[in-house]
């Protein structure tokens, strides 16, 4: 996308929002009221694409969230004479802590785990809001004030659509950049692949609880700017039904994009005017509906216009990979052989007396092996032998009973995964883990591990006007594409992609951090026939032009054999022979280890 077109598409929501202000000013009191309702819905619906579409967490606690800023911002303006704009920013704090407060133990739940945290926290601030009647009005509400900035005080319907307008612009403007940026892709990362997430420095729970205090700040910041419009506040607005309908707004505009939010909640919020004549049947027709885009449309309302503009133009599959791309130097596959093991390299990963016991089963056994600096080494042994144990126990995803796990002199075992590719160690996966959702070069953007939350929402920025961060991700990104011949597709959704491409997708997302210790788990599981040696040949090109050192769990013996310098047998947990593959695989004992053969025969 040029860069002209880029800022454009970061700024389009927003001016959707300026615009439908713009349109409605020239209108009667009721269109503006219900234009400016529906804007705060906007918000509350770009809020929610954070957590519910982007982090995958069920919320129904909206309302109450609702509540807490469109109370902070009121009551500080009742019982203290609080300016507005102080009252705003006061209610983004109250907001910012009640996602903080939901995110506590909503960070450890799924589904309909964290539906019923939500409700809790939902109910008990609707209850905390209702008996707290000297405070708030009680059952009966409380009259909110007009407000009034820098001496103009506002009341007609066209001030309070100005200033809700402008002021939830900007908000979207803030949600569009977090959406569309680092932070919003790291968060679809973690909500899609938690532990390949990790494996790349994305932590999970602190992702999640951003997205929880983001959405939260987002929907307190709406409740806010509604207040003084409603007039009276009381807590029954603000209930389970609300939440229900505000959960609504991602599910039927659209989880993955700001759009979703705007359509949804703009679109919903509207539509009972135009329902008007059929008001009894309102709700049956809302449930309906989210019935129908759940079951028709998960992409929801921009899936549908997605579906519409391709079918315009000619393309109503959507996007397909081209023809498989040859990757540089695969002709030459077949003459491509391990280089000789480097002389004297000094050992980068060392594994020693490393236990790992599940229960009374003894799956590791004083297991050992060495990665020499720029070295491949292969770890195999039959099913149940400990491989993939060991592997975890090296790769920070199984915690060790006992023993050493070192990399260049580091202990590798107080360590999280993620900080594991600061020290110069990335993995792939025996089942591929790409983030589907996200296009092949955002995918390998996260490979380069600056994944931090800050430092995600430091990139989001960045983003939104093309700045150095971008422009150097991007070509690191590119070249590491390029290296496994995916650089056409760079653009394409992983998911899309063939099994072999998504096997180099994630070579391309191991290499771009330039490390020194690749862990390949099971390469070329699943791989067709015709792929595996055009694989080997990418490994060994990248083994001998960037010097990274590869640990290889694999059971294709032959890929294995022509791969790695040196090989390690694991039997019922323990290393049983290590040496050159062809000393290794020729050792009787090997043979009837892993191949059943029978050696006195
Ligand atoms: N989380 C677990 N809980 C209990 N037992 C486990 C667990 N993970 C592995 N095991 C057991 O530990 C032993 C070693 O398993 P592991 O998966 O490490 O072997 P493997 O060599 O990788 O096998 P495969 O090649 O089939 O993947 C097996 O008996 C397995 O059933």
């Amino acid at each position: 996308m040029s860069e002209p077109r880029r800022l454009l598409a970061g700024l389009a929501p927003a001016l959707v929002v300026l615009g439908a202000t713009l349109a409605g000013l020239p209108l009667d009191n009721y269109p503006k009221y219900v234009i400016a309702i529906a804007i705060v819905s906007i918000v509350v619906g770009a809020s929610l694409v954070v957590l519910v579409g982007l982090a995958r967490c069920i919320t129904l606690a909206a309302g109450s969230v609702m509540a807490i800023g469109a109370y902070t911002s009121s009551l500080l303006a009742i019982h203290l004479g609080v300016p507005y704009l102080i009252g705003l920013a006061a209610a983004l704090l109250t907001g910012a802590i009640a996602g903080w407060l939901i995110a506590l133990p909503g960070t450890r739940f799924r589904g309909h785990n964290l539906a019923m945290v939500t409700l809790v926290f939902q109910s008990v601030c609707i209850i905390l809001i209702r008996e707290a009647k000297t405070l708030t009005g009680g059952a009966e509400g409380i009259h909110v004030p007009a407000p009034s900035l820098f001496g103009w005080t506002v009341r007609s319907d066209g001030d309070f659509l100005l200033l809700i307008g402008v002021l939830s612009a900007l908000a979207v403007l803030v949600l569009t950049v977090l959406v569309r940026g680092a932070f919003g892709k790291n968060l679809q990362a973690a909500a899609g692949n938690e532990v390949a997430a990790e494996a790349f420095g994305i932590s999970v729970p602190a992702y999640l609880t951003a997205a929880f205090v983001i959405s939260s700040v987002g929907v307190a910041f709406a409740g806010a700017l509604a207040a003084p419009r409603v007039r009276i506040l009381d807590p029954e607005s603000y209930g389970v039904m609300a939440s229900i309908f505000m959960l609504a707004y991602p599910i039927v505009g659209g989880m993955h994009s700001i759009w979703g939010g705007l359509l949804g909640g703009g679109g919903l919020r509207v539509l009972p005017e135009f329902l008007r004549p059929v008001a009894d049947y309102q709700e049956l027709f809302f449930a309906s509906l989210v019935i129908v885009v759940v079951m028709f449309f998960p992409g929801g309302f921009v899936e549908l216009i997605r579906r519409g503009v391709l079918a315009l133009r000619g393309h109503p599959a959507g996007p397909r990979e081209a023809p498989q791309p040859a990757v540089a130097g695969a002709q030459a596959a077949a003459a491509v052989t391990p280089l000789p093991a480097p002389d004297g390299a000094a050992p980068l990963l060392v594994v020693e007396g490393v236990d790992r016991h599940f229960g009374a089963l003894h799956a590791v056994n004083a297991a050992h092996l060495t990665v020499p600096v720029g070295g491949i080494h292969g770890l195999i042994g039959p099913n149940g032998a400990g491989k993939t144990s060991l592997f975890n126990i090296v790769s920070g995803f199984l915690a060790a009973d006992a023993g050493r796990v070192a990399f260049d002199g580091t202990s590798l075992l107080e360590l999280a995964p993620r900080d594991r590719i600061r020290l110069g160690i990335t993995r792939t996966f025996q089942h591929v883990a790409v983030f589907g959702q996200l296009s092949c070069l955002d995918n390998v953007i996260i490979g380069r591990g600056r994944n931090g939350v800050l430092a995600a929402i430091g990139q989001s920025v960045d983003e939104m006007r093309s700045g150095p961060l971008t422009a150097r991700a991007r070509g690191e990104a590119l070249a590491a594409l390029d290296a496994v011949g995916l650089a056409d597709l760079a653009g394409m959704p992983a998911g899309a992609l063939s099994l072999g491409n998504q096997r180099r997708l994630e070579i391309a997302r191991a290499i771009v951090s330039d490390p020194r210790l690749i862990l390949l788990d099971e390469p070329v599981s699943g791989v067709a026939e015709a792929e595996i040696e055009e694989l080997r040949a990418l490994l060994l090109r990248i083994n001998a032009e960037r010097r990274i050192a590869m640990l290889v769990v694999e059971h294709n013996i032959p890929f294995v054999a022509r791969l790695c310098r040196s090989l390690s047998v694991m039997g019922a947990g323990a290393i049983v022979a290590e040496g050159t593959p062809a000393d290794v695989i020729a050792m009787p004992a090997v043979r009837q280890l892993y191949f059943g053969e029978d050696v006195a025969a």
